[in-house]
């Protein structure tokens, strides 16, 4: 393939327009069209701040787009109800997804997994395409072989529309995997206050933070007698995403199964 043709869902938004870049930046990407639900039948030069981009065509229906461009890749940074019908779109149409959007659910992963085989097309859905933020999973998930009490906090800027983050969820996941299934805190504890405890995730608590000024963070802390053990990774500003979508960009065209989290690829 001499170079990668790329479409990407969600272009004027806070991850989209770092994405346009790093496809705009990098040789063997071209960026070939963008879907924007409100201004279809446009050009992205249009769009405030984008004059550099010219005439690349804006869509407004993505299997339009799909038949008219024939992309081989799909970027979908946009919401959950939209990223899954995208997703399940591009896989009908050949096209391979690279998803960042969050707050995908099991049934979905389940399904897209079942369509991935059925097309023989690889998909990478990372909820997290911040390399450290990955470590910081990987590191979490070693820490649950030891700890059995674990707190997540997840902290995000407050335009974010899915609690728990995608990331608490799949830290959450990658530790369930390994620690040793417990109820924490007491038996007989109460909270007098709805959510005081946050969300339980087979025994463990997720809390959600949502502050302006804040970008991406998560702290995992473990405890056990006489010690805490706390690992915390901070995004601040959204180019920290994208050394995350170039792995996975270039590595989806490579594969044709499901691949779900970037820890799965990462060398
Ligand atoms: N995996 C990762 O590393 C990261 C994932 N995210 C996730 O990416 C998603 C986007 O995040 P942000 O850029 O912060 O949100 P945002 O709200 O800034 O951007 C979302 C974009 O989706 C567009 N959109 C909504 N409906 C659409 C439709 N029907 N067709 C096409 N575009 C549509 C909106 O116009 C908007 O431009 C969220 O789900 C967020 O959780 C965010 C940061 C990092
Ligand atoms: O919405 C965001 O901003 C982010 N969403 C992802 C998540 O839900 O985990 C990744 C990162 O935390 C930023």
């Amino acid at each position: 393939m001499d170079k990668v043709k790329v479409v990407i869902a969600g272009p004027r938004g806070r991850m989209g327009r770092e994405a346009v870049q790093l496809v705009k930046r990098t040789d063997n990407y071209e960026l070939a069209a963008v879907i924007d639900h409100k201004n279809g039948g446009g050009h992205l030069g249009d769009f405030d701040g984008f004059s550099e981009f010219g005439q690349i065509p804006v869509y407004s229906d993505i299997a339009v787009c799909f038949q008219e461009i024939e992309p081989n890749v799909l970027i979908d940074l946009t919401t959950p109800e939209v990223g899954m019908h995208h997703t399940k779109t591009a896989l009908e149409h050949g096209v391979r997804p690279v998803v960042g959007t969050t707050g995908f659910t099991k049934e979905n992963l389940q399904e897209l997994e079942a369509l991935c085989h059925d097309k023989g097309l690889g998909c990478i859905i990372a909820p997290n395409f911040a390399l450290g933020a990955v470590l910081m999973m990987k590191f979490s998930q070693m820490a649950g072989r030891y700890f059995n009490d674990v707190e997540i906090i997840e902290l995000h800027h407050d335009q974010k529309l899915d609690s728990p983050s995608g990331t608490a969820v799949k830290t959450a996941e990658m530790i369930a995997d390994v620690r040793e299934q417990k109820q924490q805190g007491h038996p007989n504890e109460k909270e007098t206050i709805s959510g005081a405890r946050g969300a339980n995730f087979d025994g463990m608590h997720i809390h959600s933070v949502r502050l302006p000024g804040l970008i991406a963070h998560q702290q995992v802390m473990f405890g056990s007698e006489g010690q805490t053990l706390t690992i915390r990774h901070d995004s601040y500003n959204r180019a920290s995403f994208m050394s995350g979508v170039k792995l996975a960009v270039d590595t989806v065209v490579k594969i044709d199964t499901l691949v779900y989290g970037l820890e799965n690829i990462m060398e």
